[in-house]
């Protein structure tokens, strides 16, 4: 019998433009019992990691974080991970994972990633792409289509394109989104993100590919900031912080996402979820998801400027909360009694 340990795992490559779905795609996916064994790779741009943090993976799932420039040119981080992972694998460290889902930067070029995929010489013999899942979505589809080359050439490698924010879209904006992706992937096959299948996700896929050459850094002027604070900011400064980014930088802003400690409820983290000038009801996660409490979030966009985005966010993030002054202010009251007294 041949060692299940030699046999080559599928490989599926999820990618599509920032804040398009991937990780809600990713997320309604894991659930199914057709990827209870599967691993998964989340390869983030930027410093500061968020992404593998919202992953919803079983307890004894496998999730792995691969850091890296914005574009992901798979040399680097993304190899060494992979390396690791199937090191891991043979020894026994972590489960005998029978795929691997690898989830792409907004900002990757998908084609030296199926190069490498490809070409090295181990991975090559250990992995075997099954297909490349694009998620695009149907709100503003047609337009990051046509304005980002990252975006386009996503599309253009994908087996399956997978519609996101049907839900969102107007009929006219999902039928632009649904014309600019049959132009720049006839073959594949288009489905709705919020009820495909993990069957038809994973099943082999073998539509042609365009014969696209790797771009350089095809990302340009977008910058990754990473935000972070180890005390916790009271709702009111977030709201105002996140409201004067969107603001003056509405324009400028591709993705604000991240955890946030708020003095109101620190042993939850708040989720924060901006895409473009949208941004999703915050929502509260049950507890914080590894040891790191600190407020971390990260801005992409087209030519921020670090420095004056990590000034404004200084400017909230270093205010003292009102409900401390306040208690400061009775404690500290010469006229209030002391021992036993007001505030014990
Ligand atoms: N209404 C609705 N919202 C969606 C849908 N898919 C994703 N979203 C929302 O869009 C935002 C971004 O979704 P993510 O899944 O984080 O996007 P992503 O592609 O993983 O983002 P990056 O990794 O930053 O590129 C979140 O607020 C999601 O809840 C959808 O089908 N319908």
């Amino acid at each position: 019998m041949t060692d299940p340990r030699l046999t080559p795992i599928p490989l599926t490559v999820l990618t599509g433009f920032l804040g398009a779905g991937k990780t809600t795609l990713l997320n309604r996916l894991l659930r199914d019992p057709a990827l209870s064994d599967a691993a998964v790779v989340v390869n983030e741009a930027g410093e500061i990691g968020v992404d593998h943090l919202l992953v919803e993976h079983a307890a004894e799932g496998v999730v792995a974080l691969a850091g890296g420039c914005l574009c992901c040119t798979l040399r680097g981080d993304l190899i060494e991970t992979l390396e690791g992972l199937l090191r891991a694998r043979d020894n026994g460290r972590i489960p005998l994972f029978s795929r691997l889902m690898l989830e792409t930067t907004g900002l990757a070029d998908p084609v030296p990633v199926l190069q490498t995929l490809s070409l090295h010489p181990y991975l090559a013999l250990r992995f075997q792409v099954a297909g490349v899942v694009a998620v695009v979505s149907a709100v503003d589809g047609a337009a990051t289509l046509s304005e980002r080359a990252e975006a386009a050439r996503q599309a253009a490698m994908a087996d399956l394109v997978a519609l996101s924010k049907i839900d969102l879209a107007s009929g006219p904006e999902a039928a632009a989104t649904r014309a600019a992706v049959a132009a720049l992937a006839p073959l594949a096959r288009v489905v709705d993100a919020a009820t495909v299948t993990a069957g038809e996700i994973l099943e082999r896929h073998d539509a042609p590919k365009p014969d696209l050459p790797a771009l350089p850094a095809i990302h340009g002027s977008v910058v990754s900031v990473a935000l972070a604070s180890e005390a916790p900011l009271t709702r009111a400064s977030y709201d105002l912080f996140v409201e004067l980014l969107r603001s003056a930088h509405a324009p400028k802003l591709l993705r604000l996402k991240g955890l946030v400690r708020l003095v109101e409820e620190p042993d939850r983290p708040l989720v924060v979820q901006g895409v473009r000038h949208v941004f999703a009801a915050p929502r509260f996660l049950d507890a914080w998801p590894d040891d790191d409490r600190r407020t971390r979030l990260v801005a992409i966009g087209e030519g921020l400027e670090p420095d004056l985005l990590a000034k404004l966010y200084a400017a909230f993030a270093g205010r003292i909360a009102p409900d401390r002054a306040d208690r400061a202010a009775m404690t500290d009251n010469p006229l209030a009694p002391r021992a036993g007294g007001l505030l014990g």
